[in-house]
């Protein structure tokens, strides 16, 4: 593979899954970034294939691996969507090299975060438990609706998701939770409910309270619900393609290149914050 200078060389990580796929697709496609190199777990079956013929198309010159610093030291940034202790070891990385890290992973703990975000100082961090344009639009908007109703509209968010999903809530749910809880001005771990079973009592006046549910090939879909006495309203975003993340994702790669070190989301990148 020749790297093409006037390209944004990207870096795919987990490639044979669903979001890995979706985005080799998505940066081949795009005039402006380069698939420079394309990772998965040691032991993979697709390590030392080429990524397209391992995808079932033509062959890309890409050569999967599960070398990380070979593979990032080429690259203008990573895109990672894979899990939280695969992503903590590609943030350490990542800082080394000097790439922008584009992270989706979800399902992750303070201490991960806290462990990402030492590299904040030295290296552009972007990453969000959702990379669409409609969600982050929605986060907006439940802050803004949670801020103009009172305790009177119990707050819940239902959240849907494929059968293989194996964190929950999902990341957008708690990025949902957490604005309105700022809306409310109140801090998401007071007040949060995310295990209902059994004799729980009645709900808790000014809760926020957590549904998942995970059945089939559901892509993602988010509500935010404002139930009081009388009426109810919802906000819902349905995910039914991949590419909404992926060219979220693809897009903050494009737009961390002329950031300075920092940890960004989404909000920054879509000029929402
Ligand atoms: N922020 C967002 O917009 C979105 C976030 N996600 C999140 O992205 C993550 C991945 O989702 P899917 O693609 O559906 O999962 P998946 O299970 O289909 O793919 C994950 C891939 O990561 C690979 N992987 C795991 N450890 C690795 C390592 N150490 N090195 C290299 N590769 C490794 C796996 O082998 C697998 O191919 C999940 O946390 C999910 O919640 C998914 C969609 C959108
Ligand atoms: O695992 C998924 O598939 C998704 N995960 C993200 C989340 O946890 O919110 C985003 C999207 O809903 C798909």
């Amino acid at each position: 593979m020749v790297r093409n200078t006037d390209q944004t060389g990207i870096v795919v990580t987990g490639v044979s899954g669903r979001m890995g796929q979706t985005l080799v697709r998505l940066v081949q496609d795009n005039p402006r970034t380069q698939l420079c190199g394309a990772l998965e777990r040691a032991g993979h079956a697709w390590i030392g294939q080429d990524i397209g013929t391992a995808m079932g198309g033509a062959a890309l010159g890409v050569i999967v691996t599960a070398d990380a610093v070979q593979a990032f030291e080429r690259a203008d940034a990573v895109i990672d969507f894979t899990a939280p202790a695969a992503t903590v070891a590609f943030a350490q990385v990542a800082t080394a090299c000097g790439v922008v890290h584009v992270i989706g992973t979800t399902g992750m703990t303070d201490e991960d975060i806290a462990a990402i975000d030492a590299g904040a100082d030295k290296s552009v961090i972007v990453r969000a438990g959702n990379m669409s344009l409609g969600v982050n639009l929605l986060v907006q908007l439940t802050r803004q609706v949670a801020a103009a109703l009172d305790e009177d509209y119990d707050i819940e968010v239902i959240e849907a998701h494929h059968r293989h999903k194996v964190d929950a809530p999902s990341g957008t749910a708690l990025m949902l939770g957490e604005a309105a809880a700022a809306g409310r001005g109140v801090t998401l771990a007071d007040v949060a409910d995310r295990g209902r079973d059994g004799i729980t009592g009645a709900r808790a006046r000014g809760d926020i309270g957590f549904t998942a549910i995970r059945g089939g090939d559901i892509i993602g879909e988010h509500d935010v619900m404002f139930a009081a006495d009388g009426e109810r309203i919802v906000l819902r975003h349905a995910a039914s393609d991949r590419s909404v993340f992926a060219r979220g994702a693809i897009k903050a790669a494009l737009w961390g290149q002329s950031q300075s070190p920092g940890h960004y989301s989404m909000l920054d990148v879509l000029g929402l914050s």
